[in-house]
């Protein structure tokens, strides 16, 4: 999800003043040694030594896995193409500045000259971690699951052991909740883990942007939302997030970096797996380029791919398995026909924009330098929270489950908004151009508009053999017409807000965005000839090594030995919300797969 954080935390947009708080927070952290975690060593191990398992991807999933195997006396090996996170990704309100960094994979859809011609070339950014903790290192720390449906319906299509009633107690397992406002209420605390090591906490103060919207929504009819995760109900809310005393907190910092310490955990950073060895259709190692030098490492129980919904398709292709025309015409010999890389889904998110006068948003650039201070001396401060909020919408009143989120965050006067428009958002320069022109004189209200069950689908596939190339997207947004159908209602309601108390106060007024192709029509043809236009990713895809397809319900892949899959690209459908706690969620059920099927079974231990 867009959290519009470095458009807001960091308070202007302009390269410059965030390279002064940059140089200046290095600075002090530095002479204080005040940011840092105790990342995991690097290991030292030989050309072709073998492990009981060896983990491809150290990122959200990666690093659970790692952990939970490692802590039952197997000897395991991580292998992840990135390093150790860098400062920006410990502080909460610097979390914009990894996105298009060399921390990120910086992964861009192909253009199909039908969705997002309003975006630069066509083209979706999708961003992914490339460090350890994978994307959980880059991420905006929401701390979503989707609803109870989402779950039911996976157990529908590969049996019992996804079900709501079955997840639950998973997502519990990882869980420290410590937001007040939900630990204090016994009916939420019956959905919550409070022995988990990921904090989960509230956003301790109200600022003036949240309060803002909640109430605007809440005058439109939307209930306040106590927990938005809660399962029964929903309406608006501040999310909760994974942050541990001012810090990000992650499968990295709460898992990884722990049981790294353990002697039968390894840990290779900046090592890229090239290929699965496969003989026989039984999968016992992987190929790696570390500091330009190719290593086998040998896995005597099985090699667990947890990638991500973009490489891990990549590396199967890679090794021979996917489907057979593609195969063939990139010239790879075939080890397994499966549709690997089908599948492809994504929350599809379509930015509206309202302007409204000087003093509408919480302007927070004089205590910027103070901010800095307060963050170093003891981790309080804006850089240490984030405050996002949201509304869950389903288009049918009655409905349990919603099918839209809107994300609303605001922007001062003069955020010099063209630079993050380009370079994070990814508009063409006339629509940045447009807003940047209006953000001049206005505050600038960005309302994300967001499909939460896509119909579309797209793919991933390979350009070439070559390992280093990045992997061909094919978003397929809005291939099927329905995921089209309510776009025009739900931009209405985002729109809307223009007319509650506090906008209408501020002479709240759309920003009218001229989209050529989408002139002189009517007014619902034009918001959804817009929204085909303005589609981006809202950074949730899932579903490209889906179980039912490409996996069994225990995630191993099917008609090949000794290789899982585990992380995102394992989902089947896509939940409605952020997608970070269900890998977590998939990983600690993988775990315990494993751990029960190689005998070391260890039953639930936690409260
Ligand atoms: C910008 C952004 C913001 C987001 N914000 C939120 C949020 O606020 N809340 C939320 O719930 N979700 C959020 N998400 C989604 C969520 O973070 C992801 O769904 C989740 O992290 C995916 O986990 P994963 O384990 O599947 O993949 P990743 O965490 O991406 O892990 C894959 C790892 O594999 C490594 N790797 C890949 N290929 C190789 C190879 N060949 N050799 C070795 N290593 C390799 C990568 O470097 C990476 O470390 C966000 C996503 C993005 C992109």
């Amino acid at each position: 999800m867009i959290s519009g954080s470095l458009l807001r935390a960091c308070p202007t947009n302009s390269s410059s003043v965030r390279a002064v708080v940059a140089a200046a927070l290095q600075f002090f952290a530095a002479s204080q040694c005040l940011i840092s975690e105790p990342w995991p060593q690097q290991a030292t191990i030989d050309n072709e030594t073998s492990f009981d398992f060896i983990i491809v991807g150290g990122g959200t999933a990666g690093s659970v896995l790692a952990a939970r195997l490692a802590e039952v006396d197997f000897s395991v090996l991580l292998l992840e193409a990135g390093g150790n996170p860098p400062q920006e990704s410990i502080i909460p309100g610097f979390r914009d500045v990894l996105k298009g960094s060399p921390y990120d994979w910086n992964f861009t859809t192909m253009n199909d000259s039908y969705s997002s011609q309003a975006l630069k070339d066509g083209s979706q950014r999708q961003p992914r971690g490339k460090v350890l903790g994978g994307t959980g290192s880059i991420n905006d720390m929401v701390y979503a699951r989707g609803f109870p449906a989402d779950y039911d319906e996976w157990a529908s299509q590969v049996g019992v052991d996804w079900s709501w009633s079955s997840v639950l107690e998973y997502f519990k397992k990882t869980e420290r909740m410590t937001d007040e406002n939900i630990a204090n209420d016994p009916e939420l605390m019956k959905y919550h883990g409070l022995s988990g090591e990921i904090e989960v906490t509230g956003t301790k103060k109200s600022t003036k942007d949240t309060d803002m919207f909640l109430q605007a929504f809440q005058e439109l009819g939307y209930n306040i939302s106590k927990d938005m995760t809660y399962p029964k109900t929903f309406g608006v809310g501040r999310f909760s997030h994974t942050i541990r005393h001012g810090r990000r907190d992650s499968s990295l910092t709460a898992l990884l970096n722990k049981s790294s310490k353990t002697s039968n955990l390894f840990v290779l950073k900046e090592a890229l797996v090239t290929k699965l060895l496969i003989q026989n259709r039984i999968v016992y190692g992987v190929k790696a380029l570390l500091n330009g030098q190719e290593f086998n490492f040998y896995a005597s129980r099985e090699v667990i791919l947890s990638a991500g919904t973009f490489n891990t398709p990549k590396l199967l292709l890679l090794s021979g398995i996917g489907p057979q025309s593609h195969l063939n015409s990139i010239g790879i010999d075939i080890v397994k026909i499966l549709p690997v890389g089908d599948n492809l889904h994504d929350h599809v998110m379509v930015l509206t924009y309202l302007a409204a006068e000087n003093g509408t948003c919480y302007a927070d650039l004089p205590d910027l330098y103070m901010n800095i201070i307060k963050y170093l001396y003891n981790q309080t401060g804006i850089f240490s929270f984030s405050n996002s909020m949201g509304v869950y919408i389903s288009v049918n009143k009655d409905a349990k489950v919603p099918d839209f989120a809107i994300y609303p965050t605001c922007m001062p006067v003069g955020s010099n908004f063209y630079d993050g428009c380009i370079n994070i958002l990814g508009f063409n320069s006339d629509i940045c151009a447009t807003l940047d022109a209006k953000n001049r004189e206005y505050e600038l209200l960005t309302l994300a508009v967001v499909l939460l069950k896509p119909k579309s689908r797209g793919t991933v596939r390979l350009n070439s053999t070559n390992p280093f190339d990045k992997p061909l997207i094919y978003s397929g947004t809005f291939n099927d017409s329905d995921d089209l159908i309510n776009y025009p209602n739900v931009m209405k309601i985002a729109y809307s807000i223009a007319n509650t108390s506090y906008f209408r106060e501020k002479n709240a007024h759309v920003v009218d965005i001229k989209i050529e192709q989408c002139a002189n029509l009517s007014v619902n043809e034009e918001l959804a000839c817009k929204a085909k236009a303005m589609a981006m990713s809202a950074w949730h895809a899932v579903g490209t090594a889906a179980m039912g397809s490409v996996v069994d319900s225990r995630l191993r892949v099917y008609g090949i030995r000794g290789l899982r899959i585990v992380d995102a690209s394992v989902m089947p459908k896509v939940i409605r919300g952020n997608t970070n706690a269900p890998v977590v969620m998939i990983a600690e059920k993988a775990a315990q797969f494993i751990k029960q099927a190689n005998g070391k079974c260890a039953c639930m231990q936690y409260t």
